[in-house]
């Protein structure tokens, strides 16, 4: 085979693209992207790289979370600082109740692109084309408004870099150190059973870091206390996109996308054969791929293959969602082939997209017992293969929605309308973020 070049998947079929009306402009906007700064930096990606192939080998556990598709209409600093909170909570819950080192890794920075099961949706009678995310067109139900525009590209540059730019200063600017831990805690979540039980945790750590300094330890000194090493990651979903932003590292002569530290395969992506595997196997980010129901046993071990052929620790994340029940059946041969093959992977678990249905009212909804039913179904199968649960992948958000149903402060199938505020997929609230996370360090401990 010919060597890889960023743009060689051009050559395979890309499922999953929009229709684009002026391939033209597509191609004058990518070549605009390409002459762009980068928004991440190989030494990071190598760094985010390092610290997968710790959970790899069963010493860290990857926290991945964040939106389901990223808007452009509700962006701002406040929105950044809620979503990073709650999964800033979530790792002081899993870290301090397990005593795991966590990566926390934000769906966040360029998770603009969805892909679709159909590639139309009916609205109010009116049949219009699926709303494929902010990157491509508007989500309103006007059909003009959702003809692909390419221009959207940029935009969604341009917020990931605003995104990004916040994240920075938020994660080494003060925001996230530990001494601010109680400050984490927003007040709507503060007042649940949740809430409390994250400030008495928040609490123990205070006390613990006065008791450290009362020994004479200069805590201004110790950078993990004071700084949070964040990552961003996305679906490489539109590979112009991808493309535009993948750079050759003069000093490695290796390619990287630099439009995010990992990126992800989606379920509906991931033919061997197809442009996104290609595109993937060429870049040296930590790449994740998804893994439902109907993959194989040797499709997967193919895919590793293909994907991480030097079997270089923290290059490919598996990414296992088809449902507690499915996943009880089918993991054990999955992990099997590949602990046969020898393969060096992480296996983490997404609980929200193999537990997507519709409720009575139209919502497309999850319900919380089932997403903790698949994770503990995760839990024990690799448990009992003897192989490292190492991670979860979570759609959430740091806003009181009702987007997903129960959780100990119960979201009802009536109130699901009452904050539904995603453009795509249910995600859970801060509150259930929290008691997932509390669930998860027990099965961790
Ligand atoms: O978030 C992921 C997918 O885009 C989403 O689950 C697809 O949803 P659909 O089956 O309604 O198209
Ligand atoms: C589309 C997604 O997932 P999947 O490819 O697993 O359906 C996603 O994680 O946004």
């Amino acid at each position: 085979m010919s060597a890889w070049t960023p743009w060689d998947w051009k050559e395979r079929k890309a499922a999953q693209q929009p229709e684009w009306p002026d391939l033209n402009q597509l191609e004058l906007v990518e070549k605009e992207l390409s002459s762009y700064s980068p928004l991440v930096f190989p030494a990071e990606i190598e760094d985010l790289k390092s610290s997968l192939a710790q959970a790899t080998r069963g010493q860290a556990f990857l926290l991945q979370a964040g939106d389901c598709a990223e808007s452009f209409n509700d962006h701002s600093a406040k929105n950044v600082r809620d979503r990073l909170k709650v999964i800033l909570q979530m790792a002081v819950v899993l870290t301090y109740s397990s005593g795991v080192s966590v990566i926390k890794v934000g769906r966040m920075a360029g998770q603009y692109a969805k892909p679709r099961s159909a590639p139309t949706e009916s609205y109010l009678g009116m049949q219009l084309p699926s709303f494929r995310g902010h990157i491509v067109h508007s989500d309103e139900p006007d059909p003009l408004k959702r003809i692909p525009d390419p221009r959207r590209l940029i935009m969604a540059y341009q917020q990931s870099l605003s995104t990004i730019n916040i994240l920075r200063s938020l994660t080494t600017g003060g925001f996230a150190d530990l001494s601010r831990v109680h400050t984490w805690n927003q007040e709507f979540v503060a007042s649940s059973s949740e809430g409390e039980r994250y400030d008495a945790i928040a609490t123990e750590i205070t006390r613990a870091l006065n008791f450290m300094e009362a020994c004479g330890i200069n805590l201004d000194k110790e950078v993990s206390l004071k700084q949070v090493k964040f990552w961003t990651s996305h679906e490489a979903l539109l590979l112009g996109y991808e493309a535009a932003l993948t750079r050759l590292d003069p000093k490695s002569k290796q390619y990287y996308d630099l439009s995010g530290h990992m990126v992800w395969i989606g379920e509906r992506t991931r033919d061997i054969d197809g442009a996104h595997v290609r595109f993937a196997s060429g870049i040296s980010n930590p790449i994740g791929l998804k893994v439902g129901p109907k993959m194989t046993a040797e499709e997967l071990d193919e895919l590793c293959k293909v994907l991480n052929p030097e079997n270089t620790e923290g290059r490919l994340t598996l990414i296992t969602r088809m449902g507690a029940e499915t996943l009880r059946k089918r993991l054990p041969e999955l992990v099997e082939q590949i602990q046969r093959s020898g393969r060096k992977v992480l296996w983490t678990c997404d609980p929200m997209h193999g537990n997507t249905f519709t409720s009575t009212q139209g919502l497309k909804t999850r319900r919380f017992d089932d997403v903790v039913a698949e994770i503990r179904a995760f839990f024990d199968v690799h448990r009992e293969i003897g192989t490292w649960p190492g991670g979860i992948h979570i759609e959430l958000t740091g806003d009181d929605v009702t987007e997903c149903l129960g959780g100990s402060l119960e979201v009802f199938e009536s109130e699901l309308d009452t904050q539904y505020n995603t453009i795509c997929d249910p995600r859970l609230n801060a509150r259930q973020s929290l008691d997932l996370a509390y669930q998860v360090a027990e099965m961790l401990f």
